[in-house]
């Protein structure tokens, strides 16, 4: 079963700008959670201070149910350069076996390859298996990198703008594994810009702008008359301005 994180606190600045502010939230453990907010909002500082990517105030505490489990992350973006002779096969072996792939006795690479060809199919990245990292599209890149992350069978799965680039297909194939991992019992934590994918999706729906704005099921979060809102810059400048405006008036 996947872990619970719980937020305590939490605070991120880069120099003197402030990123994320006061962020005393939970998310439960074994549901399909979902981190929305405008550009430059904080929610890719946010997954990366529970990765512990980056260096936070305040306290981030994920709660394994068990014994400390297995996490798989997909980043927002990764550069594949298009010379570089690494083929998409590489890519996952390298992963899977954290052994040079030159080394001659390597061993059950039957196994592995077998492993990671099923994981290549998950994603429907089979077929393209021999064809270079570089040489992929964006969306098929974001595919494969998916497949990576569930090399692991991890019980905490970390996405941030997985549909980014992906055709109609890739989106389908992407939320049926949502859901296959949910039922499983899995925790997903994921960004996403898209209101109708993650209606779809039935999750959880965080907001965050800096702060936590709001949180709750698809139904209470996504309705019309908070959806303008919820893709609106926080700008603490501008409200005092709007503040200021209306005492004047
Ligand atoms: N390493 C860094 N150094 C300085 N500033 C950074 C760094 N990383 C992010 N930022 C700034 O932090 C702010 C929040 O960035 P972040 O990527 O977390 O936002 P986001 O909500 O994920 O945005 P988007 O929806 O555009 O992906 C941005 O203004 C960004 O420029």
């Amino acid at each position: 079963m996947g872990p619970s994180i719980y937020l305590n606190n939490v605070g991120l600045k880069y120099g003197d700008n402030t990123i994320l502010h006061d962020i005393n939230h939970s998310f439960a453990a074994a549901q399909c959670h979902v981190v929305m907010g405008p550009n430059g909002g904080g929610k890719t500082s946010l997954l990366r201070s529970i990765l512990g990517l980056t260096p936070f105030s305040g306290e981030i505490h994920i709660q394994w149910p068990e014994a400390k489990g297995k996490l798989g992350y997909v980043p927002q973006k990764a550069v594949f350069e298009s010379s570089l002779p690494l083929t998409v096969m590489d890519f996952i072996l390298l992963n899977q076996s954290r052994t040079p792939l030159f080394w001659p006795n390597w061993r059950n690479r039957s196994k592995q390859l077998g492993h990671a060809l099923a994981q290549l199919e998950r994603v429907g990245m089979a077929a393209r298996a021999d064809r270079r990292m570089g040489q992929l599209s964006g969306g098929e890149q974001q595919r494969v990198l998916f497949a990576q992350a569930l090399l692991d069978n991890p019980e905490l799965l970390v996405l941030d703008e997985p549909t980014t680039g992906m055709d109609e297909q890739g989106v389908r194939y992407l939320e049926s594994l949502i859901t296959e991992l949910v039922s499983e019992q899995k925790t997903v934590l994921a960004v996403h810009h898209d209101v109708t994918a993650v209606r779809r999706l039935d999750a959880h729906v965080h907001v965050v702008n800096r702060q936590l704005v709001d949180s709750g099921s698809v139904s209470e979060v996504l309705v019309p008359e908070k959806i303008e809102r919820l893709f609106n810059h926080y700008t603490s400048a501008s409200q005092a301005d709007s503040r200021a405006l209306e005492n004047v008036a």
